[in-house]
C-alpha cells in the first residue's frame, strides 16, 4: 500500500514538473480552462463533456509524454543530431495532431449548442 502511495506521489511530483517546465502546458492548461468556462456558460450536455474532458486529457497527458522525451532525448546529447531532431519533431507532432482533433471537437460542440 505504501508503495501504491508513493507512486502516486511521484507521479503527482511529475504532473508539477511538466506544468512548471513546459510553456506549452500553461497555454494547454489555459485552452482547457477557457473550454470550461464555455461549457458552463452554453451548459455542455453530459456526453459533450465526456467529449472535452477527454479531449482535455489527451492533449495534456500527450504533452507530458513530449515533455518527458525531451528531457530524455537532452539526457542523451545537448549537441546537433538527425535523430534527436526527429525523435523530438514526431513527439511534438503527436501533440499537435490531439490538439487539432480538440480543436474540431470543441468547434462542432459549440457550433451544436449555438444552434
Ligand atoms: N539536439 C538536437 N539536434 C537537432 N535538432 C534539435 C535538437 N534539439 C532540438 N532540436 C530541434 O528543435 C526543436 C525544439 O526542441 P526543444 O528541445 O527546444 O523543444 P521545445 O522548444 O520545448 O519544443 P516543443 O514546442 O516541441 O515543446 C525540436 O523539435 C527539433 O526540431
Amino acid at each position: 500500500m505504501k508503495n501504491r502511495i508513493q507512486s502516486f506521489a511521484h507521479a503527482l511530483r511529475g504532473i508539477r514538473e511538466f506544468i512548471a517546465l513546459g510553456a506549452n502546458a500553461k497555454l494547454q492548461c489555459l485552452a482547457a480552462l477557457a473550454i470550461i468556462v464555455v461549457g458552463l456558460i452554453l451548459q455542455f450536455t453530459r456526453f459533450e463533456w465526456i467529449a472535452v474532458i477527454l479531449c482535455i486529457g489527451s492533449v495534456l497527458a500527450a504533452e507530458a509524454i513530449n515533455t518527458a522525451i525531451e528531457e530524455l532525448a537532452n539526457e542523451v546529447t545537448e549537441e546537433k543530431s538527425e535523430r534527436i531532431r526527429r525523435v523530438k519533431d514526431i513527439a511534438a507532432g503527436a501533440v499537435l495532431i490531439l490538439s487539432l482533433a480538440s480543436l474540431v471537437v470543441a468547434i462542432l460542440i459549440i457550433l451544436n449548442r449555438l444552434n
